[in-house]
């Protein structure tokens, strides 16, 4: 059996009377790519401060390669890398400077794996971090956290801003990565085609809970779609909790149902309604419908009468 490379218990987080992590107790196993994926403000962002050791939790514990996450040494911080969603940098440095005083602080640092990354932007390394674009300062981020050659990377968005060329290089870096290096990654992302090609396991985080935390396919088999003929009073079934989401389409119901156990179809039953197809549903579909069951909506949608 592997090794724990986080651990959190009963792990939480208030920032002035808001609840971002709810007693999260969290194992992730050494190796593989993790993907946490949750609504905006779901807890990500300061999950992976509190393992950093960037943020205090206000109760709590966790744990990074066998380490209190609150008294990281040196020699932990060095196996550890993290590429923010900023993708924060020294603006007033060159790209080459940058590199000059990252390197030494990493032992393990590997110039080739540098420039495998970075061959995939158009950098000059005498350019002033100021003047790179987004995706270019993505690009330098990403390639110094790769040189690190961490045990453990874990990456705030990563992808976003990046074109798709380098988008698919990105990903392919962390294939060759965790294969070579064995490095375990720890990645939030709000694009399921991404987490569906590299994850080997997946986080769903839900108003500072963590929801699921295996393999991706289990989390869509617990998902499924059952379409039904519309019936006058079929919002009625939107209180119920195994009742993720309904989309209208035409005369027919799509109800995104969740651990799906034959308890709706008896209540469609129950009120004449026509049961038409029962379908699986993707990773897509299913992380999309479990995370609008309780995402924050206005009260009247747009176009909707007060
Ligand atoms: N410094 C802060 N002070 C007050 N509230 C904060 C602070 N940082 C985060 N929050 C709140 O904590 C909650 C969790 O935020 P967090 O940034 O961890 O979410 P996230 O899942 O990373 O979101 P996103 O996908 O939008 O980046 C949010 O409701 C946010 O408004």
């Amino acid at each position: 059996m592997s090794s724990l490379c986080i651990q959190t218990r009963d792990l939480s987080k208030v920032y002035e009377g808001k609840l971002a992590l709810n007693r999260v107790d969290l194992d992730i196993r050494s190796g593989g790519v993790n993907a946490i994926v949750g609504s905006n403000g779901a807890g990500k962002s300061t999950l992976f401060k509190v393992l950093l050791g960037m943020i205090t939790p206000s109760f709590g514990e966790a744990t990074i390669l066998g380490c209190d996450a609150s008294k990281l040494d040196r020699s932990i911080r060095q196996k550890v890398g993290y590429v923010n969603e900023e993708h924060s940098l020294p603006d007033w440095m060159r790209v080459d400077q940058v590199i000059a005083f990252q390197r030494q602080f990493y032992p393990q640092w590997d110039e080739s794996l540098f420039a495998s990354v970075l061959g995939y932007f158009n950098v000059n390394s005498k350019q002033k971090i100021t003047s790179l674009s987004r995706g270019e300062r993505a690009g330098v981020n990403l390639a110094l956290a790769f040189a690190q050659k961490p045990d453990l990377l874990i990456l705030d968005e990563p992808t976003l801003g990046l074109d798709v060329i380098a988008k698919q290089s990105f990903l392919e870096a962390i294939l060759f990565t965790e294969v070579n290096y064995q490095t375990t990654f720890i990645y939030c992302s709000h694009q399921m085609e991404e987490v569906q090609r590299v994850a080997d396991n997946l986080i769903v985080m839900e108003q500072g809970q963590i929801q699921h935390n295996n393999d991706p396919d289990s989390f869509s088999d617990r998902v499924s779609n059952l379409i039904v003929e519309r019936f006058s009073n079929w919002q009625t079934l939107r209180e119920h909790p195994k009742v993720l989401k309904i989309n209208k389409l035409d005369d027919l119901l799509h109800i995104w149902v969740l651990d799906n156990d034959g308890e709706i179809e008896s209540l469609l039953a129950s009120l004449d309604a026509q049961l038409l197809n029962r379908q699986a549903a993707n990773l897509e579909q299913a992380v999309n419908a479990f995370l609008t069951r309780k995402h924050s909506a206005p009260k009247f949608a747009l176009g909707e009468q007060a």
